[in-house]
């Protein structure tokens, strides 16, 4: 029998963390055919809670199901992860950015690097959704030196998928049929949805884009401020739709994108279309089921060039500002 992969989630009492561990234990991250073993990380308090869904995880009697382990000890939740997802932390409220977060929430990733760092397997994979996602994973990686850089990434497949979903609705046509849309930066509202390389049912998404009042004025901010639009909506932040980002990633990850598409993710940057080495950025990516790789040689004009680095600009602050916390 194949020997289950090890799958740490923290922050598994939360709302994202409802609505992901049914579908992983379903076997839609990583195949039907796969047996995950879930281990899960929640603070002291919420342990009580993340039994009750591991009660309900054993209800649902799922065939790839092989096990439910629950720790409040980063050390033994991380210990032989394959795949992390560094979901738990705190979400934002009404009227605050993601990097209002910076400082209740960096102090999180820190210690979870170092135990991904000495106890998860030799081929772990980190997902981070917890907010500032992309800050917060520069944390984790700064703080497990002895794993490959390209294992940390962010989550911007939510953004991804918003802009999929916005650019079919204005092209009439279905999301199935649009590809190559790549979301660059920060997962903030300075993040720059890019459809220039886009195309929707055959069509250029240039064209589209001609449209500049739509594109500035519409397109572009929708995406970027859509989960604030769901906070002031819902009165709480996105979950199911964060959760079903997140398997789609690691999927993808895992299984191999597309032939002929991409799809974005927060990925060590090595410098690649001038973004600085060192910070973890969305870029467009595809993956073979080894490794993400960043699409190469699109050409950026001036418009998405000046977008992209107002982003990164971002990024390059928000190092700063966990530099002098001291937790980089
Ligand atoms: N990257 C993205 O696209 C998105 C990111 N998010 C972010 O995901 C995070 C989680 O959101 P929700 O599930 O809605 O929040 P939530 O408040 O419902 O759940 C968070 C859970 O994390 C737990 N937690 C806190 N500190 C922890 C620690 N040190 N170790 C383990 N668990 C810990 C809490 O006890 C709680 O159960 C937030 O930071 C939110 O902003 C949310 C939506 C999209
Ligand atoms: O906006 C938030 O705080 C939650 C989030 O990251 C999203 O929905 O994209």
């Amino acid at each position: 029998m194949t020997e289950p992969v090890n799958v740490t989630v923290t922050g598994a009492a939360g709302q994202i963390g409802y609505a992901l561990l049914f579908r992983i234990a379903a076997g839609e991250m990583l195949g039907a055919d796969v047996p995950v073993r879930l281990r899960l990380l929640e603070i002291p308090q919420a342990v009580g809670a993340a039994e009750g869904t591991a009660m309900e995880l054993d209800d649902c009697a799922f065939p790839t199901l092989a096990g439910i382990d629950i720790f409040d000890d980063p050390k033994k939740a991380f210990d032989g992860a394959n795949v992390a997802l560094l979901v738990g932390a705190r979400p934002r409220g009404p009227g605050m950015e993601r990097a209002d977060l910076l400082e209740a929430n960096g102090s999180i990733f820190g210690p979870q690097g170092r135990a991904i760092n000495s106890g998860a397997a030799d081929d772990v994979k980190v997902l981070v959704v917890g907010n500032p996602a992309n800050t917060n994973a520069l944390i984790a990686t700064a703080n497990a030196p002895d794993v490959p850089p390209e294992r940390f990434t962010a989550m911007t497949r939510l953004d991804h998928n918003r802009a999929l979903s916005q650019l079919a609705a204005r092209a009439d046509a279905r999301v199935g049929d649009v590809r190559r849309v790549t979301i660059w930066g920060n997962h903030s509202a300075s993040q720059y949805p890019d459809i220039f390389h886009a195309e929707v049912a055959g069509t250029p998404g240039a064209s589209l884009a001609e449209d500049r009042d739509w594109l500035e004025n519409d397109f572009i901010p929708t995406v970027a401020k859509r989960g604030a639009a769901i906070i002031e909506a819902r009165g709480a932040s996105s979950a199911a739709s964060a959760a079903n980002a997140a398997i789609s990633h690691v999927r993808d990850w895992v299984r191999g994108t597309p032939q002929g598409d991409w799809t974005s993710a927060g990925v060590w940057s090595l410098g690649e279309y001038g973004v600085p080495e060192g910070i973890v950025s969305s870029f467009p990516v595809t993956s073979s089921g080894s490794g993400w790789e960043i699409v190469p040689d699109l050409d950026i004009d001036d418009f998405s060039r000046a977008r992209i680095d107002a982003s990164v600009a971002e990024l390059l602050e928000e190092r700063e500002a966990v530099r002098s916390l001291g937790l980089l």
